[in-house]
């Protein structure tokens, strides 16, 4: 299967690529020029970022960006409760892997605050988040199999509240059966208004995933990823 096989939403840009590095360069440059577009307008950018195993060869080559840096915001979609020596924190992630080169300056806003779980620790979270400048300029999102995006889990009892287009509150702990370990996650509102919106995906799987997630499409409890397949996506595939 390839993406041109799914029927995709009007709207939704298809910016496959043959390989992952490929692709990893062509979201690098659409990044990177969206930033720097921002910095001419604004006195400081934001990008969020994802964790998991696709986008390393994207922070890599977009840690090489001749941008200000150090007027950018960057911060996780979601985070897992564990301390940033785990080898499961996408803090850790970022820092080891965009963090670096040009982009060692841009300040990064940790999801992952003192508490023992996410709910004891979110006030904390909010108190580090006060000062990002909404909407977010720059959302990549990732995607799992059972059709979860950030951390909105369609297993997690917050769910529902996460995903109320009224949502007041820019994060929410997420504590879903199927997972490890206890998340925290960017609510629908804040990812839903970002002005550059970017899905980021490797491998036939998630194909099969995103055609499942395209089959009904207001089903959105269902599989979270549904509401993000809206005009202004842009889609960075490769096998
Ligand atoms: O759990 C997570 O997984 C998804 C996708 O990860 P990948 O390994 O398939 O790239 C990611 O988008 C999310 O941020 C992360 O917490």
């Amino acid at each position: 299967m390839k993406m041109s096989d799914l029927r995709l939403p009007q709207g939704v840009r298809d910016c496959s690529g043959e390989t992952p590095e490929a692709v990893a360069l062509n979201l690098a440059d659409a990044v990177a020029e969206f930033l720097a577009a921002r910095l001419r307008e604004a006195p400081r950018a934001s990008l969020v970022l994802s964790g998991g195993s696709t986008p390393l060869p994207f922070f890599k080559a977009l840690s090489s960006k001749n941008l200000e840096w150090g007027r950018v915001d960057v911060l996780l979609a979601d985070e897992r409760w564990v301390d940033e020596s785990d080898d499961a924190s996408n803090t850790r992630l970022v820092r080891e892997n965009l963090l670096q080169n040009q982009a060692a300056s841009a300040r990064f806003l940790s999801l992952k605050q003192p508490g023992a779980t996410p709910a004891e620790g979110l006030e904390r979270v909010k108190a580090e988040l006060a000062d990002l400048a909404l909407p977010i300029d720059v959302l990549i999102l990732g995607m799992g199999n059972d059709g979860h995006t950030a951390s909105l889990f369609p297993d997690a009892p917050e769910l529902k509240s996460a995903m109320d287009p009224e949502c007041q509150d820019i994060v929410a702990a997420a504590t879903p059966a199927s997972q490890p370990q206890k998340r925290i996650t960017l609510t629908w509102p804040p990812l839903r208004d970002a002005r550059f919106k970017a899905l980021h995906l490797k491998g036939e799987d998630k194909l099969q995933t995103l055609e499942r997630a395209l089959s009904e499409p207001d089903e959105v409890l269902e599989m979270p990823i549904r509401a993000f397949l809206k005009p202004g996506l842009q889609l960075f595939w490769s096998p």
